[in-house]
């Protein structure tokens, strides 16, 4: 079996990402900067001639709002199929806050731990909070044990390689042209999985927003090489 071809984008630049504030399972939409940004990107795309058949996106509006935009522009006639498994991992309290505030008061060391380390993870947000994807309609559909109040990039990682081999891989293996749509960390504990990265890896690996990546899955379901288109 040859290797297959599947395109992976972080959303474009949301209203959070250029104020600076931990978004996680926060809900903002594009900058028109991020807009501009998910244009260039489906352009970039159109130029190999890429179309999807099948398009797999969070329930975010910034990775939604981007994969519409790719969807639009490719004019690809196909639904977005959303899931919160493709969620953005969850910040827990630390949603809302700048992120160069809370070097300045906890130490830049503490928030690289809680950005980056792979198995850090920040203090919960409590369940009582309006915050709280519990009370989110978003989520009515899904089991609200299931609903995390915080994660780590490991168990982002769980319940994203979950979803990959229950709905993405099957549709790759069936020929389609996949698009996943999703978000800095969920892409970077997906890639992690497919291509094999140690945690030293992963914990220095930033993913750009807007910029599509290519990625070559072999016989074994893994990644053999990938790129920035
Ligand atoms: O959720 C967020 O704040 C960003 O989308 C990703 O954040 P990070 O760069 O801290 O991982």
């Amino acid at each position: 079996m040859t290797d297959q071809k599947v395109i992976m984008i972080r959303h474009a630049q949301s209203e959070w990402n250029a104020k600076g504030l931990f978004t996680g399972w926060a809900d903002p939409v594009l900058t028109p900067l991020g807009r501009k940004e998910a244009a260039e990107a489906a352009s970039n795309l159109a130029k190999l001639g890429l179309k999807f058949d099948r398009i797999y996106t969070s329930v975010l509006q910034r990775a939604t709002e981007t994969a519409s935009i790719i969807a639009k522009s490719l004019n690809c006639q196909v639904p977005l199929t959303k899931s919160w498994q493709l969620n953005e991992r969850h910040y827990g309290v630390l949603q809302g806050k700048s992120k160069e505030a809370l070097a300045k008061q906890v130490g830049a060391e503490q928030v690289w731990r809680w950005r980056r380390g792979f198995e850090d993870m920040p203090p919960p947000m409590p369940l009582a909070s309006p915050m709280h994807a519990r009370f989110d309609t978003k989520y009515d559909g899904v089991e609200p044990t299931s609903l995390p109040s915080v994660e780590s990039l490991k168990h982002t990682q769980i319940r994203a390689v979950n979803y990959w081999q229950k709905e993405v891989l099957p549709s790759i293996r069936n020929n389609s042209s996949v698009l996943v749509a999703a978000h800095g960390n969920t892409l970077r504990a997906l890639i992690m999985y497919l291509a094999n990265m140690s945690v030293q890896e992963v914990e220095g690996f930033e993913i750009p927003t807007g910029i599509p990546i290519e990625l070559n899955i072999n016989k074994h379901g893994r990644c053999s090489s990938w790129r920035y288109i």
